[in-house]
């Protein structure tokens, strides 16, 4: 057994799945092989028998048995090539839908340990070699060794004494296979993690296409590129070329062993202890068993590629997730209430980010956080949707311990717009319908006008219809921010968490945000994360933050006389005359 082979235990529900469907084909494969197997012993009796004895009528009967065992043999390879063409595909699928989905489900820690372009090499690269495996298992793979063991039998029958070669040659053979499998393994692993570097390249150079424009480093780009590029072409070359190795060794063993069969037998032929036809048919098994032996080994190199790519899978598919779900889950109570008590929080091998947070806030209320850039704002409200887990203290949504809760049902009471506005590809009705994949147009229509989007977007040629690019790239800065501020309201949330996801907007438009907000707001609890002081001015309470404690809370006028981070701020916003 090979060691290691626990990672990937996840296959075993495929192998459940279309097991049936595999042993079907597998039979079908294994009629195939035998009819493949029987061909040559027909011919040495047409030689030996028919032709010899000038026999016609043998020939010609002999000749219809071999034409009526390749038909039957075409049926199974006919048959065979549908069923494993389905259950590759369809286990290629369901693999990827699985992997996609328990991407999906890691939490944000747990996937950052995954670098994002490796993700996408897994789903795409990773599970195809798998898929290619599965496939050549039920078409040659498994016709090979059935047709290297019957080959060696049926040899065996036909000569005993030639047969001998035979068990010189395999073991040598299945030795330099092993020995030839042992070495390629890391090299195969190593040529994965390099396709995971290219994609990275290109990953970082299109997302950011706009920023190597404006500062014209094109050359740097492609000189990243062309790294990552030329460690892939070395790291295939090295692994081809180890591999290359083997395959004419392996020839090298198998013609060796022709040539003393066909010394061994023309000397025998001349004792007349052997007849010509039997030397023609073992010369016959030999090729097939050579041409088996060269597919096992090409199925060997494919096994290596394709179990470092099941392991790479594996480390996602099992990958122990930090932030466990209850087994029990507690019900999350209906008024919209969150209280965070002695929270101390720190990212992975990091200090502590927060520290000794308390504070609680209800239904109907609005809470600014301010503080300056990198004082905790940020991680203090991932905590609220369980994106994180405090190292210390607790954080309670509706009345429940987070850690207590179910994860989708939480968060299906939380919209969080974030700082940066992520928007898809699809129509800006399709994206606004993505808060809420229920929500009527009216209701869409209302979340744009609050959100006021409405406006612009029907200015629009084609309005709601219009088509984004990836990411929103045809609309303005200020535009996708207010687009994802209206799918956060279609979705009508309990909790609505606004991450500084109005500085692109004008200080009007913001304003009207704002009142839109306050207007509909009575059973929303609505947290805001802001630069502006503005933009948190008229909170039910302020929290400001300072090196990941909170230094002040309250309304905007009682922290001006209290709270001296709060007042600079404010200073340096409206100058000391505002103060
Ligand atoms: N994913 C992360 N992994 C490790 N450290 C992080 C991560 N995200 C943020 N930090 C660190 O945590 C600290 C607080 O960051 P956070 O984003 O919460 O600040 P913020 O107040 O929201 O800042 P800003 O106003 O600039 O958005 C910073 O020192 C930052 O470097």
């Amino acid at each position: 057994m090979i060691k290691g082979m626990s990672g990937v235990s996840y296959l075993k529900k495929y192998i459940r799945r279309y097991g049936k469907l595999f042993v079907i084909s597998i039979c079908f494969l294994t009629l195939e092989a035998l009819c493949d197997l029987f061909q040559p012993a027909l011919m040495s009796r047409v030689v030996d028998v028919g032709i010899r004895n000038r026999n016609m009528a043998f020939v010609l009967r002999m000749g219809g048995v071999m034409l009526g065992v390749t038909a039957l043999g075409a049926v199974g390879a006919v048959v065979r090539n549908n069923l494993s063409s389905r259950v590759s595909q369809r286990f290629g699928g369901d693999l990827r839908a699985d992997l996609y989905a328990r991407i999906q489900s890691l939490s944000y820690e747990t996937a950052a340990r995954f670098d994002t372009a490796s993700l996408v090499t897994r789903l795409t690269n990773d599970v195809t070699q798998l898929q290619n495996f599965s496939n050549g298992l039920m078409r040659i793979f498994i016709k090979a060794p059935i047709l290297c063991v019957g080959g060696v039998v049926m040899a065996s029958l036909l000569d005993p004494q030639g047969a001998l070669v035979l068990a010189l040659v395999v073991p040598c053979v299945a030795v330099i296979v092993v020995f030839g499998m042992r070495r390629g393994y890391p090299l195969f692993a190593r040529v994965q993690r390099a396709v995971d570097g290219v994609n990275g390249a290109m990953r970082a150079y299109l997302g950011g296409v706009r920023v190597v424009k404006s500062f014209h480093r094109f050359d740097y780009e492609q000189a990243r590129f062309a790294r990552e590029n030329e460690a892939l072409c070395g790291a295939q070359a090295r692994a081809m070329r180890t591999m290359a190795m083997f395959g004419p060794s392996v020839m090298m063993v198998v013609n060796m062993g022709i040539v003393a069969v066909l010394w061994l037998g023309g000397w025998r032929i001349d004792a007349g202890s052997l007849e010509v036809g039997k030397v023609m048919a073992f010369i016959n098994y030999m090729t097939q068993i050579s041409t088996s032996l060269m597919t096992i080994f090409m199925v060997f190199t494919m096994f290596v590629r394709a179990r470092a790519s099941a392991e790479r899978i594996g480390e996602v598919m099992n990958a122990q997730d930090v932030l466990r779900e209850p087994a029990r889950p507690r019900e999350l109570g209906e008024e919209a209430r969150v209280r965070f008590s002695h929270v101390t929080f720190a990212y992975p091998g990091g200090g502590p980010v927060l520290q000794d947070i308390s504070f609680a806030c209800t239904a109907g209320q609005t809470v600014g956080l301010i503080g300056s850039t990198g004082a905790g704002k940020t991680s203090l409200v991932d905590l609220i949707p369980r994106f994180y887990d405090p190292a210390e203290g607790t954080v309670e949504v509706c009345g429940v311990d987070v850690r207590q809760a179910d994860a989708a049902a939480l968060r299906r009471r939380i919209a969080v717009v974030p700082q940066k506005s992520t928007l898809f590809t699809g129509t800006i009705l399709e994206n606004l319908r993505w808060g809420d994949e229920h929500a009527t147009r009216e209701e869409i229509g209302a979340g744009a006008k609050l959100a006021q989007a409405h406006d612009f977007i029907t200015a629009l040629p084609e309005g709601y219809e219009t088509r984004l690019g990836q990411g929103g790239v045809n609309l303005s800065g200020g535009q996708k921010q207010r687009l994802a501020i209206a799918r956060a309201l279609v979705r009508r949330p309990d909790i609505l968490i606004l991450d500084d996801c109005t500085s692109a907007v004008d200080a009007v438009t913001e304003r009207k945000i704002r009142e839109g907000l306050h207007a509909v707001a009575r059973g929303l609890l609505c947290i805001v994360i802001a630069q502006r002081i503005v933009s948190v001015m008229d909170a039910d309470v302020i929290l400001v933050l300072d090196e990941g404690r909170v230094v002040g809370s309250g309304r905007h006028e009682a922290l001006l006389q209290s709270c001296a981070v709060y007042r600079d701020i404010f200073a340096s916003q409206f100058g000391k005359a505002g103060v």
